[in-house]
């Protein structure tokens, strides 16, 4: 029901192969590959290539949080590298649905991510369409930040807007989250946990993805 999704963005990017055995070893369910661009987000990570050299590395699904302007440009290039779930921001979409419908033309799953001050009123025409929603729970572009307090009650609106139109969409939720404040935002409504520096700091990885998943 709850699935975790390690982000690489808190790994040791001189070493990623065995960082993704690691979580893999450890019981993580999907792997979360945060791109960025240095224009939609002040930041700039990692592109197609890496993703494809991880590709054989992990049986993992691989979870593509794309935070990068003109997202249409670089599907084809993420499908090819490896990539089962694409998400792209609302924001940075002019035309959401054909992006979205560009994405499951190729047979993956489409999400649509949403920064934290903009409202869940985008999503009421793409929602039926889409897989997953991506609430950012920090302003995107940097691992380590703090969670955003009021995105528990925006996590709740979705669960209970999802509730209303009888409609099987996984909220996904990224940014700050740990094992201190896993319980508000699961008991909100969130089903798909994205933590970075969570899990790749701990002692303990196995019991950390544990006891994100409500388990430990
Ligand atoms: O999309 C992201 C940042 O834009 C990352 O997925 C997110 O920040 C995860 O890192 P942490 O759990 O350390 O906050
Ligand atoms: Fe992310």
């Amino acid at each position: 029901m709850i699935r975790v999704a390690p982000s690489i963005l808190a790994a040791d990017f001189s070493n990623l192969a065995q960082d993704i055995k690691n979580v893999e070893e450890a019981g993580a369910d999907l792997l979360h590959l945060d791109i960025m661009d240095g224009h939609f987000v002040p930041n700039i990570s990692i592109g197609p290539p890496v993703v494809a050299a991880l590709r054989d590395k992990t049986k993992l699904p691989f979870d593509v949080h794309l935070m990068i302007t003109q997202p249409d440009k670089y599907i084809d290039s993420f499908v090819k590298a490896g990539a089962d779930i694409i998400t792209v921001h609302a924001e940075a979409c002019t035309h959401l649905n054909r992006t979205i419908y560009s994405i499951k033309q190729h047979g993956i799953k489409a999400a649509v991510a949403l920064n934290p001050a903009t409202s869940l009123t985008v999503l009421d025409y793409i929602l039926e369409d889409i897989d997953m929603v991506l609430l950012m729970t920090v302003n995107p572009g940097f691992g380590g930040q703090s969670y955003i307090k009021s995105m528990t009650r925006k996590i709740r609106s979705l669960k209970n807007m999802l509730d209303e139109r009888k409609l099987i969409v996984d909220i996904q939720v990224d940014g700050g989250i740990n094992t201190e404040n896993i319980k508000e935002i699961i008991d909100a409504g969130a089903n798909v946990i994205v933590a970075g520096s969570a899990v790749y700091k701990s002692k303990d990885i196995r019991a950390t993805i544990n006891s994100l998943r409500m388990m430990g």
